[in-house]
């Protein structure tokens, strides 16, 4: 039997990963704007607060099941920042190239451009459920000044992965989804639904 299953999120580039990683696993997936579910608020200083709030949001406004991610890039060598507020780095509107460029900036004088991303995604069956299904996910790397690749979205064409020789916007989705911190998160999160 599929199943339902909203996804609170208004990110295109997350979304089209969710539909290429669940597409295998029995849900049937609507974004939340499939439900005109608008954008929830995201006021927290945690990845995990933030995720909850986001799918109890989209759980109470559809009457069903929701999966939200929260998620970033977080710098070593900027004490973690941008971390939670990887999406609007750079102020609004978001712009993806505008967070990198800022982020490039502030990083120029640091020698260590170790980063890495993390994801937390959490499952709740309806608004009020007592027992979130909770799973993260990390995906190391650094980031270089130059863009390189056009696939993926946010930070992926300056998030370099050494041991591959190619940033994240240079990978196939498969290989992104094989290695992220959302495909690992989304595979855990999985097998806790089992
Ligand atoms: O809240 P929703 O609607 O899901 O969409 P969002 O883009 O606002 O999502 P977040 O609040 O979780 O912020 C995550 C940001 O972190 C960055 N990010 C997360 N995962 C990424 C990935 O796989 N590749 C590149 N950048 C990523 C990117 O800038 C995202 O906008
Ligand atoms: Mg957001």
């Amino acid at each position: 039997m599929t199943q339902r299953l909203i996804l609170a999120s208004n990110n295109a580039g997350k979304l089209k990963e969710f539909n290429e990683l669940l597409s295998t696993v029995g849900f049937s997936v609507h974004a939340q704007g499939e439900y005109n579910v608008p954008e929830a608020e995201e006021p927290h200083i945690t990845f995990v607060e933030n995720a909850l709030e986001k799918a109890r949001h989209a759980a109470r406004l559809t009457g069903l099941p929701a999966l939200a991610d929260d998620s970033g890039v977080c710098v070593n060598a900027l004490g973690g920042a941008p971390g939670v507020y990887s999406a609007r780095y750079a102020g609004e509107p978001k712009s993806d190239a505008a967070n990198s460029a800022k982020l490039i900036a502030d990083l120029a004088q640091h020698a260590d451009k170790s980063a890495y991303y993390y994801c937390v995604l959490v499952y709740v069956r309806h608004a009020d459920d007592p027992q979130p299904v909770i799973a993260e996910g990390r995906w190391n790397g650094e980031m270089i000044a130059e863009p390189r690749g056009h696939g993926g979205f946010g930070y992926d064409p300056h998030f370099y992965i050494a041991s591959l020789g190619k940033c994240a916007a240079e990978l196939t989705s498969d290989e992104k989804n094989a290695l992220s911190h959302r495909g690992q998160a989304l595979r855990a999160l999985v097998e806790k639904l089992r």
